[in-house]
């Protein structure tokens, strides 16, 4: 099977180009197989490509666990990169079409040569029952969960898939591997969740480590990092344009207060095409 390896400031896809719509049941589950770094091609995910009747094109993707995804913020600047440069004539603006719905896209190039990517990831979700969230009430901002006899006090936001966003005194040294896993699985979220680990350094600054929902440790989480000012706006820890710091660079979060639609500007990055032997 033909794929071309990309990556988002390092959360990296296996993508996958289908002139039709393919069985997501099928390749959800080759993704472990597919994403193994050491059996197989190694992956944070699949971003499959193909035809859309309402954009572009459409995009769906699958984390290596297998488990299919409502949004991918890091994988949408992978495949608009994709669809600029390979199928599209070098069009600047167009759709791609997600779970969550039409996505708008806007590439920054200079003579073809891709700098960023901007994708329109949306309105956030912000009452528990559609996040999901097991809780009460209509705000999900500064609620405290225990585990393991440490509690956290939480934002919860949903961009189409859930996150759960922690303030804590430095990002860089929270030991994420220890505690995001258990939040991830969570009871309090029935569809478990994305964790975001943030230090807010000022209104336009913030620092982001994440435990992703289905794959783990990853370096970027572009929906993470949307739902980390969407959070730490609504907390007021943090002010609507923020400039998000991750291992591998920055993405720009813009929570736009006219429309209530959530922009992510940064990198996406080709690796190499290759052919999965299976
Ligand atoms: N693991 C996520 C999907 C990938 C999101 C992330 N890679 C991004 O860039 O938004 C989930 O299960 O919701």
């Amino acid at each position: 099977m033909k794929f071309t390896k990309m990556h988002g400031l390092g959360n990296d896809f296996v993508v996958i180009h289908t002139p039709f719509t393919p069985d997501f049941t099928e390749l959800a589950a080759l993704a472990p197989r597919i994403c193994d770094r050491h059996t197989g091609v190694g992956a944070d995910g699949i971003a499959v490509l193909y035809p859309s009747s309402v954009a572009d094109i459409a995009m769906r993707i699958i984390n290596s666990d297998g488990s299919i995804a409502e949004q991918c913020g890091n994988a949408m600047r992978c495949v608009a990169r994709y669809v600029y440069e390979r199928m599209n004539g070098l069009r600047k603006q167009f759709t791609i079409e997600s779970k969550i719905g039409v996505q708008p896209v806007w590439i920054e190039a200079e003579a073809g040569v891709v700098s960023r990517v901007r994708i329109d990831m949306g309105q956030p979700v912000l009452t528990p029952r559609e996040i999901p969230l097991q809780l009460p009430g209509e705000s999900a901002v500064e609620q405290t969960l225990s585990v393991e006899g440490r509690s956290f006090v939480y934002t919860a936001v949903s961009m189409g898939n859930p996150h759960m966003v922690i303030a804590v005194e430095d990002a860089t040294a929270f030991p994420v591997a220890k505690w995001g896993p258990l939040l991830e699985k969570h009871p309090l979220f029935p569809n478990k969740t994305n964790v975001e680990f943030v230090t807010y350094h000022s209104s336009d600054e913030a620092t982001m480590r994440v435990w992703e929902r289905g794959v783990g440790i990853t370096l970027a989480c572009g929906s993470g990092a949307c739902a980390t000012v969407v959070a730490g706006a609504l907390a007021g820890k943090c002010g609507r344009k923020v400039l998000v710091h991750l291992p591998a660079g920055d993405l720009f979060i813009e929570w736009c207060e006219e429309d209530d639609r959530v922009y992510m500007t940064g990198p996406a990055s080709f690796v190499y095409d290759g052919v999965w032997l299976g």
